[in-house]
């Protein structure tokens, strides 16, 4: 048997019901997607979605469609990911309550956030949501960096330079939110450093242990 989690629905707070088109409150269902910059989190998150009927919600995606938009805050944004820095809070918390209260489904996978305290601790206030689990993928900054510099998206972050950016602010703001879930026993930790293929057969695992089959 894999490991045994506790798999309670958290409410999530509409945070607009004046005009009552939206639902005042919607059970949902969060694990938190989390590993430094080219781990493997994007990738991953589409074979679990695939296999385990969760949403997909990379809040890097969110960030960079925001600034597509023409969005008041877009120059910010690019900004703030030009430079390798966190964007923040209530701007991506803003995207991700939206995404979550505009889709069918009541599980997501919420990929790249919490990326720091800040992040965490508003999340938690303005939500009310605490993740069923956390996955960390665990990769060395020799592999990120490698699989970063061929990812080919035409990003703005995937450059030498902004990439080591990333990686201090990993250490520094992220690595200290995984240890604070780890502290309260909520951390499923991968070795990212493998192929596609196997880092999936460890993913399976955790989720399997998980998903009631109705
Ligand atoms: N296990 C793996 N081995 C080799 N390359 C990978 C692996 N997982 C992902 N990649 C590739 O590395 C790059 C970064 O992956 P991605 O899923 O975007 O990571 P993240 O979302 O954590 O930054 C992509 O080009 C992806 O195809
Ligand atoms: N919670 C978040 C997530 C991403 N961002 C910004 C800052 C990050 O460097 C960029 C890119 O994030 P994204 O998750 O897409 O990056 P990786 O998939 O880890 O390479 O977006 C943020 O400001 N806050
Ligand atoms: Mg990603």
């Amino acid at each position: 048997m894999g490991t045994v989690v506790d798999a309670a629905s958290f409410e999530l707070a509409s945070g607009n019901d004046a005009n009552g088109s939206l639902p005042t409150e919607k059970k949902v269902k969060v694990v938190f997607v989390l590993g430094g910059p080219g781990s493997g989190k994007g990738t991953q998150c589409a074979n679990i979605v695939e296999h385990f009927g969760y949403t997909h919600l990379s809040a890097g995606d969110l960030l960079r469609a925001e600034i597509k938009s023409g969005s008041e805050n877009g120059t910010m944004i690019q900004n703030m990911i030009t430079e390798g820095k966190i964007v923040p809070s209530e701007v991506t918390i803003k995207l991700l309550q939206r995404a979550m209260q505009e889709s069918e489904n009541d599980k997501f996978l919420i990929d790249g956030f919490p990326r720091n305290e800040e992040n965490r601790a508003a999340f938690e206030r303005v939500t009310k949501i605490v993740p069923e689990f956390v996955l960390f993928f665990d990769c060395a900054d020799e592999e990120m960096e490698r699989r970063l510099l061929n990812r080919n998206q035409g990003r703005v972050d995937d450059n030498i330079e902004t990439i080591r950016k990333r990686f201090k602010v990993f250490v520094e703001s992220s690595l200290p939110v995984i240890e604070y879930y780890g502290s309260h026993g909520k951390v499923r930790k991968i070795d990212a450093g493998r192929s596609v293929e196997e880092v999936f057969e460890a993913v399976k695992i955790i989720f399997s242990s998980v998903t009631v089959v109705a």
